[in-house]
């Protein structure tokens, strides 16, 4: 059995972090007004400051300008949807990024719901989770956005594939889904809830694990010459697919790290420019 080919997505999105560098200064030099990102963190999660300082030094390295807001972990969702509103109204911001998890005192819709349409860049709201489902331009989920990239870019064309998305989160799982979805895929979703999981992934032409459990999916469980996606954020940098044995059975699969997780970051930052050029008329 000949392994899998890796997906590349650090090369991937080198070359979008590239083109989207050349628009940002394209725009910064007929407007006067560099394209800015703003990065709102409630609370210290060693993760998450990790995150959000990767994505203000690639906004730093394209030309976009990136203003920090770090918010206390006591933080409330009524003070919170302030900071968002007002960043909402501030003309001189044109993509609002509000970090995921923000804790659990914090109603998460209300404060994604703050953002204004035209600003969310990183794809939260109903308003562009609407957008996505019905495969309409407007701003994607970020690191569902860059999955359907990373299969654009190897071919994978989703219409009548049977697709099997492990997870359901807000930000990644029901995205990523909607999208396959839109692209002509049938879809399943699984959950804590599903009952006999491996029997569902056996059945997938491609799957998305999108859950946060430790190589929860393997390799006896992929069906041969499958297409696996491996979007599990854990500790160590460890995904949610067991990578040795499923690369022994599926034809592409993106590494954990390298894979997915460059994309979502390329993905932000290609949105940030083409919000800035649509609030600033160009
Ligand atoms: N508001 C959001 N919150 C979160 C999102 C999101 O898209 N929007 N996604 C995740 C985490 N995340 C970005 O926030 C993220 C995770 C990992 C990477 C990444 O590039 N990882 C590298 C490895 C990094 C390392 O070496 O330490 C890789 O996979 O190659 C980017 C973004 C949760 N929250």
């Amino acid at each position: 059995m000949t392994q899998a080919r890796l997906m590349d997505g650090t090369a991937l999105a080198r070359r979008i972090v590239e083109e989207t560098a050349k628009k940002a200064a394209d725009l910064t030099e007929r407007t006067g007004s560099a394209p800015c990102l703003a990065t709102v963190l409630v609370g210290e999660d060693p993760a998450s400051v990790t995150y959000v300082r990767m994505k203000q030094n690639r906004c730093r390295k394209a030309g976009i300008e990136s203003r920090h807001v770090a918010l206390p972990a006591a933080t409330t969702t009524t003070e919170l949807v302030g900071t968002l509103r007002e960043l909402s109204a501030n003309p001189t911001v044109h993509g609002i990024l509000l970090q995921h998890p923000m804790g659990d005192h914090i109603d998460e819709r209300a404060a994604f719901e703050a953002i204004a349409p035209e600003k969310d860049v990183d794809g939260v709201t109903f308003a562009s989770f609407a957008t996505m489902s019905f495969g309409l331009p407007g701003f994607v989920s970020c690191t569902p956005g860059g999955i359907l990239r990373l299969l654009d870019e190897y071919d994978v064309d989703p219409a009548g594939k049977r697709a099997v998305v492990v997870g359901r989160s807000a930000i990644l799982g029901k995205p990523v889904g909607m999208l396959l979805l839109a692209r002509d895929a049938t879809v399943t979703y699984c959950h804590s809830r599903t009952r006999d999981l491996p029997a569902a992934v056996r059945e997938a032409d491609i799957v998305v694990a999108a859950v946060g459990r430790p190589r929860l999916i393997r390799g006896q469980d992929i069906k041969p010459g499958a297409v696996v996606i491996d979007a599990g954020y854990n500790p160590g940098n460890v995904g949610d697919v067991d990578f040795d044995s499923a690369v022994e059975r599926a034809s592409l699969i993106t590494p954990v790290p390298g894979g997915v997780g460059p994309m979502t970051i390329a993905t932000l930052l290609e949105q940030t420019v083409a919000a800035a050029a649509r609030q600033l008329g160009v």
